[in-house]
């Protein structure tokens, strides 16, 4: 059933400009994603990862090919239904955390709400801020708050709407270790208990590690997989009891500890194969 998937990309191809100046950004993507999937995109600069999210958020047009949302076609859509689709179910996190300065945590919070033209819902909105910890920062402003609380904020943001999906670009990018740690923590437990689904593009092999599957793209293509079942065998269902047990929590946040640092060994080794050939034919070049 259509609906069954949260994001789904027939035959996607984007090009940029005509004739012997054209980019092939995209070269026809295949791509079926699960509601409560957290998926990470790698590839070498200029694979075509931005125009990939771009694309998959409705907020670019492919040049050919089809995108769906939880089961909406959205390839062809009227530029003001695609506007209000993306914002009540699309939510996006950026490198830059993206907070409007002068609205308050809670007021940046509702704003895909307000925007969607709904009334905001405080409930949900004190709902979305507890669950990534800043329950108390509701009246403050985002100068008022560090660099990885705003990213938090960006993130109850995006999860408020409950959307279809969350594209995330980069959004450990600007932060520390630890504070990268936190947000990742964060993004899986929207998964595992909420039941989120999360595209997240990244160069970090430690924040891909903490995806079901890493998607490797180059050239616009998507080349190659790996699959976190291998370290950590099947996923429990998204709302199931046992993600909260404290073990698994703890587990959660030794994420930076073997086995989770040998699979990030694992991708980066894995992204060293991708990009060698390309360095070397644009070395020859
Ligand atoms: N607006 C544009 N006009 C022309 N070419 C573009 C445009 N945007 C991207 N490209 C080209 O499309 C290809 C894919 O670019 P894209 O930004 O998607 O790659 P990326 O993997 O996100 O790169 P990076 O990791 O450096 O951000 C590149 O060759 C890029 O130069």
């Amino acid at each position: 059933m259509a609906g069954d998937w949260a994001v789904e990309l027939h035959g996607v191809r984007k090009r940029y400009g005509r004739g012997r100046t054209a980019v092939h950004a995209l070269r026809g993507i295949d791509l079926t994603l699960h509601h409560g999937s957290y998926t990470a995109v790698m590839g070498p600069s200029g694979s075509g990862k931005s125009t990939f999210l771009q694309c998959a958020a409705g907020l670019d047009r492919p040049t050919a090919g089809a995108v769906r949302l939880g089961g909406t076609e959205i390839t062809g859509m009227k530029e003001n239904k695609l506007t209000a689709l993306r914002r009540t179910r699309v939510g996006f996190v950026f490198q830059a955390f993206n907070l409007l300065p002068s609205l308050t945590v809670e007021q940046n919070v509702v704003l895909p709400m307000r925007l969607a033209g709904h009334r905001p819902d405080r409930r949900r909105a004190a709902e979305v801020l507890a669950q990534v910890g800043l329950a108390d920062k509701a009246r403050r402003r985002p100068g008022q708050l560090s660099g990885g609380q705003q990213q938090r904020v960006a993130i109850a943001r995006a999860l408020v709407t409950r959307p279809d999906v969350v594209f995330a670009d980069e959004p450990t990018g600007a932060l520390d270790t630890t504070t990268a740690t936190e947000i990742l923590t964060l993004l899986r437990q929207a998964v595992d208990t909420q039941g989120a689904t999360v595209v997240m593009v990244t160069h970090d092999p430690a924040a891909a590690a903490w995806a079901d599957r890493v998607l490797f793209l180059t050239d616009g293509e998507i080349i190659d997989h790996l699959d976190r079942d291998a370290i950590d065998g099947p996923r429990l269902a998204p709302g199931h009891p046992d993600h909260l047990r404290p073990d698994r929590l703890a587990a959660g946040r030794e994420r930076g500890a073997p086995p989770y640092r040998a699979h990030a060994d694992r991708i980066a080794a894995r992204m060293t194969s991708l990009a060698g050939p390309r360095a070397r034919t644009e070395a020859a070049a």
